[in-house]
């Protein structure tokens, strides 16, 4: 008798433009291929209805959601539910989300990285009181609200030069020091054991001669995602010439990517990076996000799809209890190279590096 092929069903829950952005169908194709359906959650009635799939894939806010995902864990108990809600959480605050860089266990002699000093600010006496603060910072400050929740208002930012840009702020807001940086940022992003690095235009730097010419603050909101049309109105991004800036270590990437996959316990994130002018190899972490805009990497297809035959693979060879295990393969490939959002070189693999992980009891995908 001939063997049937068993197919994998992944439910994806998605707000409207993820799934716009995501939901292609060059990557439903290519998963399809490969014994892989993508299937949509339909968010109007209840998930515990639906399916049953082997993995649940999802970017949605709030209780509810995660009570249903419980739910349907409870049911459903061989579920891989990608990525647990709990886990996803710390990155909905700007503090706990930026934790975890602390929590990475690693060594690099030549190159340092961290995160940039910061202040959390409750209330507005506090942030008025420059005594509370600038011992810890100096202008420039970046003030961001401290929920990173998906909506609008979660990314929009206020760079501060004095202490009059300060009266236009609305805490609750984390106050970040704004680093020097050449105008470029790093966006890393991480699909299980895959990581790329991308580079964006940032915001340009702040020279001291300037800041007392400087009026009050700059608001601004998702610099690194203008499209190149929207950023050629503005001449305050024509300076910049990408092409130009030097890519971190790539040791140093994969590093900190196989770290913060570890400790946050996440598979699908990715993260910014900048790189300190003054200090030069110094890297600051800035930013993490939940599920980012994977669509805007050339091949993302192959990517995703290959993650979800390695989960798939180790799910029926019986090496996965539910849950995904983190640590990092040997083999961490790196593609480093622009992206489509800016000027696109394909990302090609420059290298296959070696990492001195042991994989001791957990199960990795
Ligand atoms: N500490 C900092 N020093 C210098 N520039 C910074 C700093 N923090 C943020 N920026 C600039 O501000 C931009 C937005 O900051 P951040 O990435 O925290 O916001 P976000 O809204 O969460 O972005 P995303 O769209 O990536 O989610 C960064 O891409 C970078 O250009
Ligand atoms: O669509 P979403 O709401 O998930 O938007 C995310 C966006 O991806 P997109 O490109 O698909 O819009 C991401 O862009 P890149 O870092 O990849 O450039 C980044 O801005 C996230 O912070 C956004 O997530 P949020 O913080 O708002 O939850
Ligand atoms: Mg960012
Ligand atoms: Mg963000």
């Amino acid at each position: 008798m001939e063997e049937v092929e068993k197919r994998y069903g992944v439910g994806y829950a998605l707000a409207k433009k993820k799934e716009n952005s995501f939901i292609q169908a060059s990557l439903l194709n290519l998963a399809k291929e490969r014994g892989i359906d993508l299937i949509k959650i339909d968010t109007e009635r209840p998930l515990i209805d639906q399916g049953p799939f082997d993995c649940v894939l999802h970017k949605l806010y709030g209780d509810d959601w995660k009570k249903q995902l419980d739910d349907y864990s409870r049911k459903y108990p061989n579920v891989l539910i990608i990525d647990s809600p709990e886990a996803i959480q710390r990155l909905h605050n700007r503090i706990s989300m930026l934790e975890a860089v602390s929590e990475i266990e690693f060594e690099n002699e030549s190159d340092s990285f961290g995160i940039p000093k910061q202040v959390l600010i409750y209330d507005v006496k506090k942030l008025l009181d420059c005594e509370e603060w600038g011992e810890v910072l100096n202008f420039p400050v970046i003030a961001k609200p401290l929920v990173a929740d998906g909506s609008a208002k979660s990314h929009k930012m206020s760079l501060v030069y004095n202490n009059e840009g300060l009266n236009k702020l609305k805490p609750p807001i984390v106050l970040q020091q704004f680093v020097n940086h050449g105008g470029v940022i790093f966006k890393v992003y991480v699909v299980g054991k895959y990581v790329r690095c991308v580079k964006r235009k940032s915001l340009p730097d702040v020279s001291e001669e300037k800041l007392p010419s400087l009026q009050g603050s700059l608001s601004f909101s998702q610099v690194s995602n203008l499209t190149q049309s929207e950023r050629s109105d503005d001449t305050y991004y024509k300076a910049m010439n990408l092409e130009d800036a030097e890519m971190p270590p790539q040791s140093l990437i994969s590093d900190i990517a196989c770290g913060l996959r570890r400790a946050m316990k996440l598979n699908l994130f990715n993260f910014d990076v900048i790189r300190d002018t003054r200090v030069g190899n110094r890297y600051l972490v800035i930013d993490i996000n939940y599920f980012p805009g994977y669509a805007k990497m050339p091949g993302y297809e192959k990517v995703l799809t290959d993650f979800f035959c390695d989960v798939f693979n180790k799910k029926q060879a019986g090496s996965l209890d539910g849950q995904l295990g983190m640590n990092c393969e040997k083999e961490v490939r790196i593609l480093v190279g622009n992206n489509g959002l800016v000027e696109d070189e394909g990302g090609l693999p420059v290298s296959t590096l070696k990492m001195e992980e042991e994989n001791g009891n957990q199960i990795h995908v």
